[in-house]
């Protein structure tokens, strides 16, 4: 498997003050790899430092087999990245379709049949405005967006947020198909630590900037506890007194 995405002690962060500390991940490509921990560890800050849109403080980023270095938010989006941001970044004014197009021309693409093919429900409403849509068809246009875009790494931050879990577990399938079918490699943030353990092959856990965790969601879907004691702040253990 070639890496799609290596971090080698990366260090990212706001105004110079690193929030992220010295973070080694990989991904391979056609791997799906969650990116966990609890608020404010600093999971949508390395996704943005990854997409250029916030400068890297230290350390190395390897993308497609080569090293980023001072490249611009959308050099890197052509070099194939993709970002599906929380907010899940649809322009409510535009149509589906608008809003699908809009993504195949970023990158030339001209997979915006296919993309649609994964999420049939947004057939019937191309014409509507996407701002008209329920959460979980906007999320589906954000991810259709992407995909229309043929990423070869494609990152989501917070698939889940705002969606029920029925609503997820209709998005997770055509997430992995997607990955499967195209090679594309794929770095997901989540709340959820189980819907991420289960579409994902391996997985990290940051706890306050640090690598707390890896390892494969096989491994640590057998033991729970292990990501149990990841979340726990270790500000709030008390302090081991025995001589
Ligand atoms: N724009 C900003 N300016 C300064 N500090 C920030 C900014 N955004 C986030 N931070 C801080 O950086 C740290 C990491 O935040 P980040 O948003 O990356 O965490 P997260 O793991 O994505 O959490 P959440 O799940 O809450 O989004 C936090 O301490 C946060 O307060």
């Amino acid at each position: 498997m070639t890496t799609a995405l290596e971090l080698r002690g990366l260090a990212a962060g706001y105004d110079s003050v690193p929030a992220v500390h010295q973070l080694d991940l990989t991904v391979g490509d056609g791997e799906i790899v969650a990116l966990l921990g609890p608020n404010g560890a600093g999971k949508t800050t390395t996704l943005h430092t990854i997409a250029g849109l916030l400068p890297r403080l230290g350390g190395d980023i390897g993308l497609f087999g080569a090293p980023l270095t001072g490249r611009r938010p959308d050099r890197i989006a052509r070099l194939g990245l993709a970002l599906v941001p929380e907010q899940r970044g649809v322009f409510h004014g535009l149509t589906v379709e608008q809003n699908l197009r809009l993504h195949q021309h970023s990158r030339g693409g001209r997979h915006l049949a296919s993309a649609l093919e994964r999420f049939p429900a947004l057939g019937p409403v191309l014409k509507r405005r996407a701002g008209l849509l329920s959460g979980g068809e906007q999320q589906m246009l954000a991810l259709a967006g992407a995909l229309a875009s043929s990423p070869r790494l494609l990152m989501i931050d917070e698939m889940s947020h705002g969606l029920a879990p029925v609503v997820v577990e209709r998005l997770l399938p055509a997430l992995r198909t997607a990955a499967a079918d195209t090679g594309m490699a794929v770095l997901l943030v989540e709340q959820h630590v189980h819907t991420a353990l289960d579409i994902a092959d391996r997985a990290y856990v940051l706890n306050r900037g640090r690598l707390v965790l890896h390892g494969t969601a096989a491994e640590l879907r057998r033991d729970p506890g292990r990501i149990e004691a990841a979340y726990l702040d270790a500000r709030n253990r008390e302090p081991d007194l025995t001589p």
